[in-house]
């Protein structure tokens, strides 16, 4: 199987660290996000706008079963609100080996602060929904995670090479 699964806050670098994980091991590279989009031919702020955040999240808990047996060496970057939805952490387990990226609210709140393409962290109360939805979802990261890899503000070819230093342990 030899898969990697990134998870983690909004922000946390899932789509930045992956590609480069993805280079650096010669695996191939799969977004859920970009997944998804390609399949509908919409952004997902769009798909958010027109079709609510419950559609989007049916779409996340298909795009796992369709990956399920299908992929071999192969880093995942999935969304962030992935897995919360009930279920899909077991099902990400099954997939290959989930790493959460753990990065503190005060990182993510500078990197995400002109962000235009999270709906979840749109309009003026972006910050403290961020803040909000960071403690909630905290608890199901930690549970999903095989591996939890504290980034900090490292650079992401850091992290990069704290990932591999781990699962190689
Ligand atoms: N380790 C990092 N250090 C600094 N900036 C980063 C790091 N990882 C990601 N970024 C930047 O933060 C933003 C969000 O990164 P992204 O990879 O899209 O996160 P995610 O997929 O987890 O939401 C991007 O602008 C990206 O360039
Ligand atoms: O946390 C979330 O609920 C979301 C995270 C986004 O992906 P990233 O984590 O890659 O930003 C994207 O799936 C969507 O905007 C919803
Ligand atoms: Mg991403």
């Amino acid at each position: 199987m030899d898969n990697l699964i990134l998870i983690g806050f909004m922000g946390c670098g899932k789509t930045t660290v992956g590609q480069q994980l993805a280079k650096r091991l010669s695996y191939s590279f799969l977004d859920t996000d970009k997944y998804i989009e390609q399949k509908l031919g919409q952004t997902v702020g769009r798909i958010f706008e027109e079709e609510g955040e419950e559609f989007f999240r049916r779409l996340e808990t298909e795009t796992i079963k369709e990956l399920t047996g299908k992929l071999n060496h192969t880093v995942i970057s999935v969304g962030g609100g992935l897995p919360v939805r009930p279920g899909n952490a077991e099902a990400l387990k099954k997939l290959g080996t989930v790493i959460y990226l753990e990065v503190s609210r005060e990182v993510l709140a500078a990197r995400l602060k002109n962000d235009t393409t999270r709906p979840l962290l749109s309009g003026k109360d972006g910050s403290l929904k961020m803040e909000l939805l960071y403690d909630k979802r905290l608890p199901f990261y930690e549970a999903a995670a095989d591996i939890k890899i504290v980034t900090g503000s490292k650079h992401p070819q850091d992290v990069v090479n704290n990932i591999l230093e781990k699962i190689s342990q």
